[in-house]
This record gives C-alpha cells, sequence and structure tokens, in this order.
C-alpha cells in the first residue's frame, strides 16, 4: 500500500506593481529546492493555458468591473482545478506570484467593487483553501511608480492613476489586518540583501 504524500504548502506574493515581488520569487524558489522541496512556481492571473488567455483579456482589454472579476476568478478556478490542488496533493510546493488577496486589493480596493461580492466569489471558488503563507511586499506609491517606470512597457492596470494605487494598497493592508496569522508584510523599501535574510527566516520557519 503507498503512504499518501504529506500535503505541500501554498505561499502567494502580494504587493501593488513594481513593489518588488517578482524579484524576491526566483530567490525563494531555489532557498525552497535547497531544503528539498518539489516546488511549482506560477501566476495569476494565468498558469493554464485557458487561464493565461484571460490574462491577456484581462490585463489589455477594457471591460465592466464586474466582468474583471469574475474573469480573474475564472481563471483561479481552472488553475486551482489543474495545477494548484493537484501540486500540494502531490506533496510540490506552490509558489503563486498572486492569488486572491489581488482580487480584494485591486478588483475591491482599486477599483472599488463590494467586498461582499467577492467574498461570495471567494467562497464558490475555493472555499476550503487559503494560502498558508502571503507575503505582502508594502511601498509607498512614489517608490512603486519610480521602479516600474524605470523598468518596462506598462499593462492596462500599471497605467492606472495615483488614487487606484492608494485604495489598492490599502486594500492589501485591510487584508492584512483580517488575516494576520497568514499575511507577512515586508518592508520592501528596503535593500533586496535585507529583505532576502527575512524571507529566509520566515520560510525557515514554514520548513519545520
Ligand atoms: N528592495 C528593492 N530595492 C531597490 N529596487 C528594487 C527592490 N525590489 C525590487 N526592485 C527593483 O524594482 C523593479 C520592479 O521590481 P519587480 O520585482 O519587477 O516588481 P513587481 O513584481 O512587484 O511588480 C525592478 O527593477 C527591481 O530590480
Ligand atoms: C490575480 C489578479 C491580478 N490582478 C492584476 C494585478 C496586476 O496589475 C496584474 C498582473 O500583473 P503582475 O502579476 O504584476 O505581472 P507583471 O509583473 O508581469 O506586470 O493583474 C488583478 O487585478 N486581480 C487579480 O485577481
Amino acid at each position: 500500500m503507498t503512504v499518501p504524500a504529506k500535503r505541500g504548502k501554498f505561499i502567494t506574493f502580494e504587493g501593488i506593481d513594481g513593489a518588488g515581488k517578482s524579484t524576491h520569487i526566483a530567490f525563494i524558489v531555489d532557498f525552497l529546492q535547497q531544503h528539498g522541496k518539489t516546488v511549482v512556481s506560477t501566476r495569476e492571473p494565468g498558469g493554464t493555458p485557458l487561464s493565461e488567455t484571460l490574462r491577456e483579456l484581462v490585463l489589455h482589454q477594457k471591460m465592466h468591473l464586474e466582468t474583471e472579476a469574475l474573469l480573474v476568478f475564472a481563471a483561479r478556478r481552472e488553475h486551482i482545478a489543474q495545477v494548484i490542488e493537484p501540486a500540494l496533493e502531490r506533496g510540490d510546493w506552490i509558489v503563486s506570484d498572486r492569488f486572491t488577496d489581488s482580487s480584494f486589493a485591486y478588483q475591491g480596493g482599486g477599483r472599488g467593487l463590494a467586498l461582499a461580492k467577492l467574498e461570495a466569489l471567494e467562497e464558490w471558488v475555493h472555499p476550503a483553501l487559503q494560502p498558508d503563507l502571503t507575503l505582502l511586499f508594502d511601498v509607498p506609491l512614489e517608490v512603486a511608480r519610480a521602479r516600474l517606470d524605470a523598468t518596462r512597457e506598462l499593462d492596462k492596470f500599471e497605467r492606472e492613476q495615483a488614487d487606484f494605487f492608494l485604495a489598492t494598497r490599502q486594500g492589501y493592508l485591510a487584508r492584512a489586518e483580517k488575516f494576520p496569522h497568514r499575511i507577512i508584510i515586508i518592508d520592501s523599501t528596503q535593500p533586496i540583501a535585507q529583505i532576502q535574510q527575512r524571507l529566509t527566516t520566515i520560510l525557515g520557519q514554514l520548513l519545520n
């Protein structure tokens, strides 16, 4: 008889655009692999062919706010079924660049969609699944903007105005206040090396 694998852990990265989360993902994946974990690195919206197609629509087309919310959750439903749940059941660890906290921050905080609607979608799409750990990379808006302008071509969200991102950041901080047991706020104005040192301490605790 085969013994079922110990369920893997689910880690999510969050923050406003330009906060610095992508910078740390490869580092974390590498750290976990060095500690013997099989890691699946993925992202939202996206992570499956269908969800990546939905991502293209969400990031580049204008649409009604509720359509946007429904599409990110549709992409998520597919992602959970095809990638996240199977990996966790195999005992693999998932590192996801964004998850449902992004919907609360962007569609809820930034765009102003009623949180009750997002809660209903969350309850529908993943009633029993939450990340084991969420790293929220937090920076003042000006810092994020300066970092973004220095790097890349901007998508639909990244071209939003300051008040959108102020509300998005507030949306994240409200989520962190509500779920302090899983969301850790990382001060992303610190130097990268210092942040990585903190990340290894936090991840070390999850490994034990
Ligand atoms: N702690 C930091 N200090 C200085 N620059 C940073 C820091 N973190 C990230 N950056 C830089 O900011 C830019 C945006 O970072 P990125 O990780 O792509 O942000 P995000 O994925 O959150 O949008 C990159 O050029 C990156 O090198
Ligand atoms: C997962 C998710 C993302 N988003 C937005 C936030 C980001 O601006 C965008 C995804 O971009 P992002 O993950 O920041 O990718 P990149 O670093 O390549 O720009 O999608 C939502 O609005 N709602 C969601 O539920």
